[in-house]
């Protein structure tokens, strides 16, 4: 096309566009982070188009044939440099990017798309990735700059305490508030879990005791209501681990185990989780749907109403310390508190209830799936139970530590069932990272996908059954338990860890000792599998059970 008429018809304006467009990438682009900002970049060349758009027509379009011909030119040579920025990112990540000699499906070389089109598919992300680890091996390209790194040296390598690498920009999801989950800045991250581990501590727990048994009674009520009846347990675990974070974050005790519906404020949050388990893969989708104002709404009201409950705990303080208290006693110590503090402690409050309760209850349906799949393992569960059965009516906990079966059922069904199944987004050290005979460059985005960590038969003979005797008598089918890490390890571990357990412990040792269990329906041994599932974190399906009262008690 001729550019602005016959005088300026050079070729070298095309060339000097596609030229800037190569800079830009090579010299903007290529490095950083940019997956936050999608917004912020498609504004800023909208601005860019329309303001040359505007300056040519007023400058040129009386010597060069009128308005529409110059805004045809500029946005000739607009596309132009947009051509030589998309065609110079091709061209480096597919032939000259750190990771371009590790194996990876070709569009996964080029786009973050195609990790997002995994995601989405079937919401089975982790059984994707799975499937690209059988085709290319432990070491897969899944992004431009992400690598899926299932090789059993790598749990170690990637999250052990002394693992150098950071949290990837997926943690930039919730910006500008920062939770002690999604805090980056290693500095700062030690500094707060310092009080998370305090609020978390088994002393700590201790005082929150007297409230969780209290859920844990209301919930063994509510099955006891449906004896030879359906009942959805995924439902009721979800009441019930909500019910425990609710009071252990807000001092409140939102009865939802009672009414037997969620709140609608945690119903929202429940829905939310949701959407960053459909979208969690996809996080420049996300940030870009958090800045639509419409959208973004409902969070300012859930931020709000968060907002309050902090302000009643501050003018109200609870009888009873929850995991909060310690929280907001360090908010209380700040000298001078910001507005970026007060979000950061209302984006905290949010995580006692996001980081404690679907976990928890996927956790817990999971387990008692397998269970009632597995009779004869059931059975050997309820023996444990009754050789521990004591005479006080206390709810038991420090007692039920010591139980070694119950703890192997807990073990091989997170094994089996991993609540972050494709595995967490780390970022690698800029000296990068040796995974057994591998070296991985610095500055890539690395995740270890837990599901197929966990089906390795190098580390877990027999790994597709459910055998809990892997953790007590039959140790030749753990031959590396470095790689078995539910919580995490090192300095990004679960805090939250002893409280999950003395929950999924009280309330299926409650169960054991009271019921036996059967599906409601049998095709529910294959569904409920098939129906779980996965964007980040793992979200269970109904599980409709029916309980009768043991015949021997
Ligand atoms: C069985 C239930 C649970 C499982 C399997 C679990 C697992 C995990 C995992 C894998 C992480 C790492 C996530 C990441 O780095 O992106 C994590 C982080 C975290 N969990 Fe849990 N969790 C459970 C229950 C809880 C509970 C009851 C709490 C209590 C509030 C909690 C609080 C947290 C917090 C605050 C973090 C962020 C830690 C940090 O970044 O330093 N979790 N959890």
């Amino acid at each position: 096309m001729p550019l602005f008429g016959s005088e300026l018809s050079d070729q070298s304006l095309y060339g000097t566009a596609f030229s800037v467009g190569v800079l830009v990438h090579l010299s903007v682009f290529r490095l950083g982070e940019w997956d936050g900002v999608p917004g912020r970049i498609a504004a800023f060349f909208a601005a860019v188009y329309a303001i040359s758009s505007v300056a040519s027509i007023y400058a040129l379009s009386e010597d060069y044939g009128g308005a529409s011909v110059v805004l045809m030119n500029v946005s000739a040579l607009f596309l132009t440099l947009l051509l030589g920025l998309f065609a110079s990112m091709l061209i480096y990540r597919t032939g000259f990017h750190r990771l371009r000699l590790f194996p990876g499906p070709r569009l996964a070389r080029i786009s973050s798309i195609y990790a997002t089109r995994m995601a989405m598919k079937r919401l089975k992300y982790f059984d994707e990735v799975d499937q690209l680890h059988k085709l290319y091996g432990d070491f897969v390209r899944i992004g431009p700059n992400h690598l899926s790194v299932a090789h059993p040296a790598a749990v170690q390598a990637v999250h052990s305490s002394s693992s150098r690498c950071l949290k990837g920009p997926w943690y930039n999801t919730q910006l500008p508030a920062v939770s002690l989950l999604t805090s980056r800045d290693p500095h700062e991250h030690a500094r707060r879990r310092k009080t998370w581990d305090n609020g978390l501590s088994f002393k700590a727990i201790r005082t929150y005791e007297a409230n969780i048994a209290k859920c844990t009674l209301q919930l063994i009520s509510n099955v006891e209501a449906s004896l030879g009846r359906n009942i959805d347990m995924s439902h009721h675990f979800t009441l019930y681990t909500f019910d425990v974070m609710g009071t252990l974050a807000f001092a409140k005790d939102f009865k939802m185990l009672e009414s037997k519906e969620l709140h609608p404020i945690f119903k929202f949050l429940h829905e939310s989780m949701l959407s960053v388990v459909i979208f969690g893969h996809a996080m420049w989708f996300l940030t870009f749907l958090n800045n639509i104002p419409g959208l973004a709404s409902p969070m300012k009201r859930l931020n709000a109403w968060a907002d309050q409950q902090i302000e009643d705990q501050i003018s109200d303080k609870p009888d009873t310390p929850n995991v909060f208290s310690w929280l907001l006693r360090d908010y209380m110590m700040l000298p001078n508190p910001t507005p970026q503090h007060r979000m950061n402690l209302q984006a905290d409050a949010s995580l006692i209830v996001v980081a404690g309760s679907d976990t928890t209850a996927s956790t817990l349906t999971c387990l008692l799936f397998e269970l009632t799949k597995h009779p004869d393992v059931y059975r050997k569960l309820q023996n444990e139970v009754d050789a521990h059965l004591s005479d006080s009516k206390e709810l038991q906990n420090d007692s039920l530590i010591g139980m070694e079966y119950l703890q192997a059922c807990i073990d091989e069904s997170m094994r089996m069932h991993p609540i972050v199944p494709g595995g967490v987004q780390r970022h690698t050290p800029p000296q990068g990272l040796r995974v057994g005979d591998t070296f991985i460059p610095g500055d890539v985005i690395i995740q270890v996908p837990m599901h197929t960590v966990n089906y390795d038969e190098r580390s877990f003979p027999q790994a597709g059954q459910f055998i809990p005797e892997r953790w007590t008598s039959r140790p030749d089918l753990v031959t590396d338990d470095s790689c078995f890490t539910p919580f995490l390890a090192g300095k990004y571990s679960c805090p939250g860890k002893q409280l999950a357990l003395l929950e999924v412990r009280q309330v299926i040792y409650e169960i054991a000792r009271r019921y036996d269990i059967s599906f409601f329906e049998p095709k529910t041994r294959l569904s409920f599998p098939e129906d779980i599932i996965d964007g980040f974190s793992l979200h269970c399906p109904k599980l409709e059970l029916v309980f009768s009262s043991r015949s021997t008690h």
